[in-house]
């Protein structure tokens, strides 16, 4: 069912406010301007799905066909390269999709690329991602204040807006840098299963060594804080607690919950407190301009398409009906929030871009801003993946008398029901994920700062992304297999881009990451082969009866690991936090899409907030960051609420 809360249907409804999509980037502006008193519509493509219980369980939420849209990216513009991913998804001529390497794939098979979903639901990916709330460091908001002359833009003020949303679980109330009466709430392991995997532990003793640390405070580190205040947290290594979003029982805090909750707030006389209205099913297709008054073109709404499963990116089938055209206007501002890949997409539908590719598809010049769909980045990730002794078999964590054993989120999963009735079960606990190592590699940034976060997890070695109903031909793992996630933070290669396919929304726009290419890519591809480098060394250290562990991916049996290490990150790293396809930048930067303020240059009246504004990615994980964004630019849109 089209939804929608009341109102909104109509061909002429004014707000004050659109906001396009519900991601984290547009659900706390579209709230916060609801609570100041202003109408705003937020449209929003998929629909809510508050009713499956698994986008509402950290351990449980990732993409599904009800959730997600696939897209399907280049890594590279070099065939042979692509090629060599062992991940690649492709159609088979049933119409089936089969996962794996080129040189197995069925001969009926179509090479649809990589794998890179995004949330398309109400609450954008924050519902479906896995849940990891890390800051960013403080030069990646410094960055953006020495970039654009914007002194509102510093470490301390984003600060300032952390503590004033968190909702934090895990440290002592009154932490300094930490909010306890926010919306976004926080969670982080209290040591607890790592006590009890003890097996696990042996692996990250011999990490801390790696750096310098006493093996014996591994136990401790794990729970040490990485989101702290301190002036020396981006410069220092070692082991911390790998935080979520997420309440004290493991349930997952989304974009989602905060307009459910502005939604559902009453006046005592039960008519809704703020004027907000959802209307979900709405696909944005294009900004819609007034044109007639000197100066630059004024947007004045959107057409939007209402319909489920209009957009040819959902895994249900795109609907072959045509959708109902509706408009909306704006009496204030319009604001695109619909993520790193379909922010851009709209902006060039609207005559918004480089006049080349406007042109190609016959699409009239708005303004000519050439960096939209330009300089994407993402934090690159590999897993450098490692086997316990032969002796030893898998990594056990001690369960807890009375736990129930979970079925992963299918029905029947007694876990889920423990959960629901009563907070209980492993769902309402920490997982073995919880942990995060900082590593500063030979090739970090001038500052010194950790340039690699790992994530470990026993059991299982993350290697990306692919349709979860596909056939997959993945070798499976030996028992003792264990994967330390390496994610590249301050990445430098911003070489990726976001072009149209055609003029038609629906279609998915052409999307390119040119991984660890460019100026800045054989810096960021060295740094990961220090890491892989170092891992390697931490498996041939861990002690017996876990260790000594051999590093299966990559393999190196000879001396020449670099060399095979650095083909293998290339063909392998892949990504999920793609960033600053519409990045802000400075007056005199031809590339710069937004101002400091998130004004879109060259129009009125539009602004862009979501990961697409990021001039830069942020740390190792970017959904904290565009909250964070998302307040500060709320800041920015009602000191202009008066002049409209
Ligand atoms: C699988 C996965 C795992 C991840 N894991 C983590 C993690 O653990 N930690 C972390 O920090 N980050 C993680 N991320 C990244 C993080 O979730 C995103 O960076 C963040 O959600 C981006 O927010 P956004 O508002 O920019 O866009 P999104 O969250 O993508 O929201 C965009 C919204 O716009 C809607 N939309 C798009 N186009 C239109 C249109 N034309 N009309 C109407 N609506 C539209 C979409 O349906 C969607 O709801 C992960 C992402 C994914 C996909």
């Amino acid at each position: 069912l089209p939804g929608g809360n009341g109102g909104g249907s109509n061909t002429n409804d004014v707000y004050d406010y659109i906001v396009v999509g519900s991601g984290p980037g547009g659900a706390p502006l579209a709230s916060n301007l609801a609570r100041a008193g202003y109408s705003v519509l937020l449209l929003e493509a998929g629909d809510d799905q508050s009713a499956d219980v698994t986008t509402k369980i950290i351990s449980l939420g990732t993409p599904s066909p009800t959730n997600r849209w696939d897209f399907y990216v280049r890594q590279y513009s070099d065939d042979a390269l692509q090629r060599k991913n062992n991940h690649l998804t492709w159609r088979r001529g049933d119409g089936s999709l089969w996962v794996g390497n080129a040189s197995a794939a069925p001969a009926d098979a179509t090479l649809l690329g990589v794998h890179y979903p995004r949330g398309a639901t109400l609450g954008g990916s924050s519902v479906i991602n896995a849940g990891v709330a890390v800051l960013p460091s403080r030069s990646d908001w410094d960055y953006i204040g020495a970039l654009t002359g914007d002194r509102s833009w510093s470490a301390d003020a984003l600060r300032r807006i952390f503590q004033r949303i968190e909702n934090n679980h895990y440290l002592a109330p009154g932490t300094p840098g930490h909010g306890f009466s926010g919306y976004l709430n926080t969670i982080g392991n209290d040591g607890d299963v790592y006590a009890r995997t003890p097996s696990m532990i042996t692996v990250l003793k011999s990490m801390v060594s790696a750096v310098g640390g006493n093996p014996a405070d591994t136990l401790s580190m794990v729970q040490r804080d990485i989101n702290n205040n301190s002036p020396t947290r981006d410069t220092t290594q070692g082991l911390f607690s790998l935080p979520f979003h997420g309440n004290s029982t493991w349930g997952r805090f989304s974009a989602r919950d905060l307009t459910l909750a502005t939604l559902a707030a009453k006046k005592p006389n039960g008519q809704p407190r703020f004027p907000l209205t959802l209307q979900t099913h709405s696909l944005v297709t294009r900004v819609l301009f007034d044109r007639s008054r000197p100066g630059k073109p004024r947007a004045t709404g959107v057409e939007y398409l209402q319909g489920q499963s209009l957009y040819r990116a959902d895994p249900r089938g795109a609907s072959t009906a045509p959708g109902t055209r509706r408009t909306a206007r704006a009496r204030k501002e319009v604001i695109l929030s619909a993520g790193v890949f379909n922010t851009p997409q709209l902006l060039l539908l609207s005559g918004i871009g480089a006049p080349a590719q406007l042109q190609q598809h016959n699409i009239p010049l708005t303004a000519a801003l050439p960096g939209v769909g330009t300089h994407m980045q993402d934090n690159t990730e590999i897993p450098i993946v490692g086997v316990a002794a032969p002796t030893h078999g898998p990594f056990l964590t001690d369960p807890l008398p009375g736990d129930p054993t979970c079925n992963f989120g299918f029905p029947p999963d007694p876990c889920v029901a423990a959960w629901q009735a009563n907070s209980s079960g492993p769902y309402s606990r920490a997982g073995v994920n919880s942990n995060a190592f900082l590593l500063r590699t030979n090739h970090t940034a001038p500052g010194g700062e950790a340039d690699v976060l790992i994530f470990s997890i026993a059991n299982f070695a993350f290697r990306g992304y692919w349709p979860n109903e596909a056939v997959v031909t993945i070798p499976t793992d030996p028992l003792g297999v264990f994967g330390m996630s390496m994610v590249k933070m301050d990445m430098r290669s911003a070489d990726g881009s976001v072009k149209l396919r055609s003029a038609d929304p629906r279609d998915t726009p052409i999307i390119n990451f040119e991984v660890l290419s460019g100026p800045g890519g054989a810096q960021d591809l060295e740094a990961l082969v220090d890491a892989a480098g170092w891992a390697r060394g931490v498996y041939g250290n861990v002690q017996a009866p876990v260790g000594p562990m051999t590093t299966k991916e990559p393999a190196c049996a000879g001396t020449a690991c670099r060399d095979s290490d650095r083909e293998w990150v290339r063909a392998q790293a892949f990504g999920h936090h793609a960033t600053s396809t519409c990045a802000i930048g400075a007056d005199r930067d031809p590339w710069a899409v937004l101002d400091s303020k998130f004004r879109v240059r060259g129009v009125t009246g539009l602004r862009v907030v979501d990961g697409s504004a990021f001039p830069r990615t942020p740390g190792a994980f970017p959904v904290v960051s565009t909250f964070m964004l998302s307040e500060k630019a709320t800041e920015d849109v009602l000191a202009d609420a008066g002049k409209w």
